[in-house]
């Protein structure tokens, strides 16, 4: 859930419009901890239906769950809202200066440091809310600030700091807070400009006609035109304070449609989110209001932060690959796989958790490479010492077997000459002692190389187990953590196995690859009955069914939550069909037990067979449809889609 509620969404949803009405010091701490539970459920609502947490969305995700309007305990709400956001911080003292803020209930304090905090790195993310903040003050007149005033000194900021994000950022912060009364606004408008500053702003405009009108590509056009017409001058340009509207015109048009721009088209709600900044882009200006160019800028603010996140992230991700790849070279497969795995997860899209996993895997992998490395050569020194003692000991024997030859000739001739008893006797004696000293030479020998032989075993061994387990490294990335079957990762990699496989099918020879969807039945109740801790205990069960239930060829992943996908490949729809029964009725025959109670686990699935050319997300689209079917029709049950 910490990744759907964006932080700058709940600084939206929140603080902007504190409610008054709450009364926290009657509320007892049952009834805080209820609260906080609701708001936290309410959350969580949004997240699961992707729905940002605006104060509209969190009021009536409140309502459902709670059946009571949050507004009647706002303080409460709001509280538990800042304490989940400040336990996501990665920054400790931040954390404590929000929850501390909060605790004294100083709201524009809280809203500053959710605005402020990570976002201060970023000078493209803080662009967003800076230019909601200045079409929000723009027209409210300050002291010492007519709202023409500060039209022309935004123009002038904006005109002065080219493209560089970061620099507009920073002097747009400037002059909002010269426009509050907290700094010199022409410090800020020209701190490096060379050009004199100008002395009023109708000079200033005067002296610059209409320069934003004029931009090339400028697409303005519809929001001049309907803008008041100002006064003309005799060659008919626009001049003085009406000079100055027909530029806020084309400039406030133009803002709204570089945000409109900015809404990511995956964005939740993108085209709901850009309609109102497209209307103001047409020069429409009376149907947007402030809250819609907030929930857009949160948007435009939430994606450039995680965008950023990523980048830099993806950045120490490469640097890693960089510096590990001088020692990966010894093993060139493993390297492959692990390029590829990379490549893969750039192509998906890169998200912080996927590359923060891969990260881990290779950095664990090259440790792991750097001790294989170092016992390999071990093995190598152990097996090169082994083989000079072999050619030593074959020199040794050698050189003996001759000696001893010699030997035995010479005591042969002795035995032949012998004329008595006893010198025949010492012959015999001197032979037995010279073959007894031979085999003792042999016997000490032939352990030496026993020994040397059985070190350079143990050491190869070692290499081996090292090897093994910088694979299921590798394959870790591959692996939900909980159920020890695929991931998605996993399943996107199973997928493309498949549908290769199935691509080269003939038509003497089809292969088609069956896809399920199964989705448990009721699984939020079985939660809420038995607790979290048995719902993952359910799934571990259910995955193992699944897993001992398919054959060896047959892949299943962990699809997310709940949500489990089977590939069968040289499956028919029928057969898949069948599959996916039998899952069910072995689930039936073997219960998963908690508490030693037996606790039946079904599920709703939908079966479908990709056709060529189809993405993964495209054929459990269809199995999806099916899935659905499966539930609206009673659940526990496997609706076919052709
Ligand atoms: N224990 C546990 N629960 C999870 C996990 N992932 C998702 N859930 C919960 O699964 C539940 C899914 O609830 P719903 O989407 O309402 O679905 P359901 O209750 O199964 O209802 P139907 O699908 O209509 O049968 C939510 O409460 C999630 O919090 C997990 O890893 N472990």
């Amino acid at each position: 859930m910490s990744s759907a509620v964006s932080p700058s969404g709940v600084a939206a949803a929140s603080p902007t419009k504190p409610a008054r009405t709450g009364d926290p010091q009657a509320a007892s701490a049952a009834g805080a901890a209820e609260a906080a539970n609701l708001a936290r459920e309410a959350i969580r609502l949004l997240a699961s239906r992707r729905l940002p947490p605006t104060p509209e969305n969190f009021s009536s995700a409140y309502r459902e769950i709670s059946g009571a309007d949050p507004q009647t305990a706002p303080e409460r709400v709001l509280l538990t809202c800042v304490q989940a956001l400040a336990s996501q911080r990665d920054n400790a003292a931040e954390a404590k200066q929000l929850e501390r803020a909060a605790a004294s209930r100083d709201w524009a304090r809280v809203l500053d440091l959710l605005r402020g905090g990570e976002k201060r790195e970023t000078g493209t993310a803080r662009l967003g809310e800076l230019l909601t903040d200045l079409l929000r003050q723009v027209d409210h007149p300050a002291r010492g600030w007519t709202p023409a005033r500060k039209k022309e000194s935004a123009l002038r900021v904006l005109e002065a700091s080219g493209a560089d994000p970061a620099r507009l950022s920073e002097r747009l912060s400037g002059l909002l807070r010269s426009w509050s009364g907290s700094a010199d606004a022409d410090r800020v408008e020209t701190a490096d400009d060379d050009s004199p500053p100008a002395t009023t702003p109708q000079d200033s405009l005067a002296a610059e006609p209409a320069r934003s009108a004029e931009r090339p590509g400028h697409t303005s056009g519809a929001a001049q035109a309907s803008a008041p017409a100002p006064a003309s001058d005799a060659a008919g340009e626009p001049h003085g304070a009406a000079a100055v509207a027909a530029r806020w015109a084309a400039l406030s048009a133009e803002l709204a449609e570089a945000l409109a721009d900015s809404v990511p088209s995956t964005a939740p709600e993108a085209e709901r989110l850009r309609a109102p900044l497209l209307a103001a882009a047409a020069g429409r200006l009376k149907e947007v209001n402030e809250v819609d160019v907030q929930q857009a800028a949160d948007c435009v603010v939430g994606t450039h932060r995680r965008t950023w996140a990523e980048h830099a992230e993806m950045l120490g991700l490469l640097r890693d690959v960089m510096s590990q790849t001088g020692s990966l070279v010894e093993d060139a497969s493993w390297v492959q796989s692990q390029v590829a795995l990379v490549n893969r997860e750039l192509a998906g899209g890169v998200n912080r958790r996927a590359l923060r996993d891969i990260r881990t895997v290779l950095n664990g992998a090259s440790a792991q490479q750097q001790r294989i490395k170092r016992e390999r050569d071990e093995a190598r020194a152990a097996f090169r010492l082994m083989l000079a003692k072999v050619k030593e000991h074959l020199e040794s024997v050698g050189e003996q077997t001759e000696d001893f030859i010699g030997q035995v000739d010479g005591v042969s001739a002795a035995i032949g000459s012998a004329t008595s008893l006893e010198a025949l006797a010492d012959s015999v004696a001197q032979l037995l002692s010279q073959t007894r000293q031979m085999r003792d030479r042999v016997v000490a020998g032939r352990d030496e190389l026993v020994n040397a032989q059985q070190h350079v075993q143990e050491l190869e061994d070692r290499v081996r187990t090292l090897e093994a387990e910088l694979v299921s490294a590798g394959e870790r990335v591959l692996t939900d953590h909980l159920t020890q079957i695929m991931n998605r990762r996993g399943l996107e990699q199973a997928f493309e196995q498949l549908s290769a496989q199935s691509s080269r099918a003939s038509d003497a020879q089809p292969r088609p690859l069956a896809v399920a969807l199964l989705d448990v039945d009721n699984f939020k109740q079985l939660n809420d009955l038995l607790g979290h801790a048995a719902g993952d205990e359910a799934l571990k069960h259910l995955a193992g069914t699944l897993r001992a239930t398919v054959r060896a060829v047959d892949q299943a992943a962990r699809y997310g939550g709940e949500e489990f996908v089977v590939l069968m490949p040289d499956t028919t729809l029928e057969q898949a069909q069948q599959t996916m029964t039998r899952v069910q009725r072995q689930l039936t025959a073997n219960y998963f037990l908690h508490d030693n109670r037996q606790v039946l686990i079904t599920f709703s699935a939908g079966v479908t067979v990709w056709r060529a050319g189809e993405s993964l997300a495209e054929v459990i689209v269809r199995a999806d449809t099916g899935m659905y079917a499966a539930k609206r029709s009673g659940k526990n049950r496997v609706v076919p889609v052709d």
